[in-house]
């Protein structure tokens, strides 16, 4: 994983806030173009087009990119879901701040993640989904953290395995801000802790 210092050609305003970058933006489009390749193998002959769920906000940046990339067609649905607040660590409470615009009986579905930490968000999320009765429900998420394997199963691609940090950027935020770097980077402990 890169190192480097960020914040340098991007976004001053935030100034020393991102410790390092954890994954670069050429590292976020490399991987995507090969889960979103992954991913279209397994519907090689789908009746209908294949329906991605994305989860935001965090999911927003992922979302939109992985389905661009994605060498079949595809239909979007987003559903807004909060667990953590201006937190870093998830409050375990799931709450759906906006659901789906429409049924998702027997459609292949695949939910588009940013992150899978506690593993809590993605496992509530599936439970409340396959009460509607998808035809196949599987996950598709850029990032996963160790704590996760506690609480999710059934991962189908995962982009990468991060260590156990506080990260932002490319969607994720902190307190609402850093969704705007286009690079996934290390919050620097002092900005959210006395
Ligand atoms: O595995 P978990 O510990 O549940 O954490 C992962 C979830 O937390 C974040 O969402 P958040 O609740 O911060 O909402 P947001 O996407 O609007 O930032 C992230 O986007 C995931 O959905
Ligand atoms: O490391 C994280 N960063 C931002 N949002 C998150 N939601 C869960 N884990 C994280
Ligand atoms: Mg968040």
């Amino acid at each position: 994983m890169e190192t480097t210092p960020a914040g340098a050609t991007h976004k001053n305003s935030y100034g020393d806030d991102i410790e390092a970058v954890v994954i670069s933006e050429r590292q976020i489009r490399d991987r995507t173009a090969e889960l979103a390749a992954a991913v279209a193998t397994r519907y090689p002959a789908a009746e209908d087009d294949l329906l991605l769920i994305g989860v935001l906000k965090g999911a927003m940046m992922f979302m939109t990119d992985f389905a661009r990339a994605l060498p079949i067609p595809c239909q979007m649905e987003f559903m807004a879901v909060s667990s953590y607040g201006s937190a870093t660590s998830s409050s375990g409470v799931v709450r759906i701040l906006k659901d789906l615009d429409r049924d998702i009986a027997d459609r292949d579905v695949v939910i588009v993640e940013d992150i899978i930490d506690s593993g809590l968000t993605l496992s509530w999320l599936m439970k409340n989904l396959r009460t509607r009765h998808p035809r196949s429900l599987e996950v598709c998420t850029l990032l996963r953290k160790p704590d996760a394997v506690r609480n999710v199963v059934e991962v189908a691609d995962v982009g990468f395995d991060i260590p156990n940090e506080f990260v932002v950027g490319y969607g994720l935020d902190y307190a609402e801000r850093y969704r705007d770097l286009p690079y996934i980077g290390r919050l620097r402990r002092s900005v959210y802790q006395d």
